[in-house]
């Protein structure tokens, strides 16, 4: 199992390239089930859940053609309508075949996906607004087994903001009969990107950027070219790394207008940003200093950014408090954190970091995706050596993660 080694203590300085967003590509990989034409892609990002969602479309029927950032897919040939369990248990957002394969093909079977290490994560709300469209569902031996010959548009309101819900109904209702109205939709610009493009392939949808998206079904969808968002998750990472180590680095294709509270809260532990259409300069010359936050549905503070500003706040001038309101488990980074010398505790769903004057590295486990990037800034940021082990977790979401901070100044290495 890989590892990565990292020796602290170095400032970041020079230019990274912000692959494209892993958020965005997945819900966008999918909606290649929708049309039996032609869908090419640009600025797909290299990594883990990318090559996994691959085998599962590819496994369908799918023809998938992958050269660099580029995709192409063809999904005139789909026999199989399933996502097995081996497949969506290394990767929740498999689930996302569920609504394009039901408008299509009028069936889908799809392994249920189980909680993950950051909570219980379920999808009632997926298979809600896919029955009120008609769809009839029944889960037996550990699958969703939807059926409907015709989705029909309805009106839906989503009990609670769900991205991943929001863009298989989005999906779906493409091409349902009639007009869809989703009500209480997730307005995170990786919902937006997927919109883009379905639009592009033939779909009619208003409201796209907000809370309210109103779906005209149509008869078919045909090929379309897209390029996937800059990834502001990604982005935001590199540009906390700089803020808790210091430095000066150029994010190249980056997405300003996608990163307003990372800005705020970074400006506000003293960092300098400038920024064009395309990138964002970091420059951070002195100790960062706390911030408070709280996670939210977009625009507010993304929960997929709250670890990384975490590790910043464990050697910021100050105290902070991070509450974390969109999954109940999203503090496995902090007991590792703490064993690098942090002074972290945690009240329910709030964390009280007092910030230190010196993290000290150690060999420390990464839990998921997000805690494995805050470790990271973490170790960049301590004394000596630490060993963070499975990384797996990282290569899931971070397109050469490693690469990247080395070319700027970083001491880090994988390890076999
Ligand atoms: C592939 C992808 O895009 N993943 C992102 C997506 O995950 P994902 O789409 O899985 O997250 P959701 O937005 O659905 O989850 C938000 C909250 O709603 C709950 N919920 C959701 C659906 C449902 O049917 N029932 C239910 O109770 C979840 O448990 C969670 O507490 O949005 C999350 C929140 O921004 C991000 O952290 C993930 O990186
Ligand atoms: C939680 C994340 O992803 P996923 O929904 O794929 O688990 C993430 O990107 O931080």
């Amino acid at each position: 199992m890989d590892k990565l080694l990292i020796r602290g203590g170095n400032r970041l300085s020079g230019e990274i390239t912000v692959s494209g967003a892993k958020n965005a590509a997945l819900p966008i990989l999918c909606a290649g089930l929708l049309t039996a034409d032609t869908v090419q892609l640009s600025n797909v990002p290299n990594l883990q859940d990318v090559t996994t969602i691959l085998r599962l479309l590819r496994q369908m029927g799918l023809r998938a053609e992958q050269d660099g950032d580029k995709v192409s897919l063809n999904g005139s040939a789909i026999d199989k309508l399933e996502a097995p369990y081996e497949m969506v248990k290394t990767m929740r957002a498999s689930i996302l075949v569920l609504g394009p394969l039901l408008a299509r093909f009028g069936e889908a079977r799809v392994s249920l996906p189980g909680g993950c290490a950051i909570g219980s994560r379920p999808v009632d709300q997926h298979i809600k607004g896919l029955q009120a469209m008609g769809a009839e569902v029944t889960i037996e031996a550990g699958y969703i087994h939807a059926k409907a010959k015709k989705l029909k548009g309805t009106r839906i309101v989503t009990d609670m903001i769900t991205v991943t819900g929001t863009e298989n109904l989005l999906m779906a209702a493409t091409l349902a009969d009639g007009e869809t109205i989703l009500e209480n939709a997730a307005r995170e610009p990786e919902v937006t990107d997927l919109a883009n493009l379905l639009v592009a392939m033939g779909a009619k949808i208003e409201g796209i950027g907000t809370d309210r998206l109103v779906i005209q079904g149509v008869e078919s969808l045909h090929g379309a070219s897209h390029a996937v968002i800059a990834d502001r998750i990604e982005t935001a990472t590199f540009m906390c790394a700089v803020a808790t180590v210091g430095g000066d680095v150029t994010l190249r294709n980056a997405r300003t207008d996608t990163l307003d509270v990372a800005f705020d809260k970074l400006r506000e532990a003293g960092a300098i940003l400038t920024s064009g259409d395309d990138w964002i300069r970091v420059q951070m010359a002195s100790r960062p200093k706390a911030v408070s936050f709280r996670t939210t549905e977009y625009p507010g503070f993304p929960t997929d950014m709250q670890a990384q500003f975490m590790a910043m706040n464990c050697v910021a001038e100050g105290s902070s408090r991070v509450i974390e309101t969109i999954f109940e488990n999203r503090f496995m980074h902090v007991q590792e954190m703490n064993r690098l010398g942090a002074a972290i505790t945690i009240e329910g769903h709030t964390a009280i970091i007092n910030g230190v004057d010196k993290l000290v590295g150690a060999p420390v486990m990464a839990t998921d995706l997000r805690a494995s990037a805050s470790l990271v800034i973490a170790a960049l940021a301590a004394e000596g050596d630490t060993l963070i082990d499975r990384i797996y977790h990282l290569d899931r979401g971070y397109d050469r993660m490693e690469v990247k901070l080395s070319a700027v100044g970083a001491d880090i290495q994988r390890v076999k």
